[in-house]
């Protein structure tokens, strides 16, 4: 473990029914301030890491520790309140409750912690992603880009210590997947935000600071200062050895 990091898996394995061995022995470290693209063929595990890093499910054996807590010592209450608050988490799909304005989704987690959201913070967020001027609009008056980035403005109201992203590009065209990548990459060049994100898209994980490579349930390598030509050719190979 390694205290310069937001995220550690130590010796992670997680079992599904059936004999599927879904994470084999995976140890990796996630940087406070840097951005990691977790890549690997379907099935390889990249969920069920993300979900395992995240608390969201409990791996069969090893320990997850985010912003130095141990998963594993949390009682499933503290563990519900570790992510409520230090950690957020984006999805292809956005997740936004249709008859909210953007300013009410995104103070949605301050809300379910009992909080009166904090329209400073809440704004703040929104501008953060861009989003300062359509503050009181709902999802069906924005594009999917702007909907995804105002999911990402929720994720970051709690000012959460890692930002899951589990295909976040996934459901947009390619403009708009230049601008929510571009807005990742800000967040951690000029607020050190650690983000980790699962793709399948080369030119997406050129936006990270380093590529994760999963085969089989296991870290098969990883790129620094990743292109999306290097990232490709990395998974072409990958995909030829499984
Ligand atoms: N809830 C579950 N129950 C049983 N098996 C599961 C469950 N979730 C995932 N698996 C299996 O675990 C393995 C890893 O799945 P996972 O979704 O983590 O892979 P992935 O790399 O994210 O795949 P994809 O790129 O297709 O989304 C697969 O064999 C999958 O079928």
């Amino acid at each position: 473990m390694n205290t310069t990091h937001a995220v550690d898996l130590i010796g992670v394995t997680k079992h599904y029914a059936h004999g599927v061995t879904a994470l084999d022995d995976v140890t990796i470290g996630f940087g406070a301030g840097t951005f990691t693209a977790v890549m690997g063929p379907s099935g390889s595990g990249k969920s069920t890491l993300l979900q395992c890093a995240a608390g969201l499910d409990r791996p069969s054996a090893g320990r997850v520790v985010v912003d130095g807590r141990d998963l594993a010592a949390l009682g499933d209450r503290k563990l519900t309140l570790l992510r409520r608050d230090r950690i957020g988490f984006v999805f292809q799909s956005f997740n936004l409750l249709p008859s909210l304005t953007a300013e009410q989704n995104v103070g949605l987690p301050l809300r379910l912690a009992g909080r009166r959201p904090d329209r400073e913070l809440v704004r703040q967020s929104l501008a953060a992603v861009g989003l300062a001027e359509r503050a009181g609009h709902r999802p069906a008056e924005m594009s999917g880009g702007q909907q995804q980035r105002v999911s990402i403005a929720r994720a970051l109201v709690t000012r959460p210590a890692v930002l899951f992203a589990d295909e976040p590009t996934g459901a947009l065209d390619a403009n708009t997947s230049r601008d929510v990548l571009r807005l990742l990459r800000t967040l951690v060049d000029r607020q050190a935000q650690t983000i980790v994100m699962v793709t399948h898209d080369a030119v997406a994980a050129s936006y990270a600071d380093r590529v994760v490579f999963l085969a089989d349930g296991r870290v098969f390598g990883e790129l620094h200062e990743p292109t999306a030509e290097l990232v490709a050719t990395r998974m072409l190979q990958l995909e030829a050895s499984c």
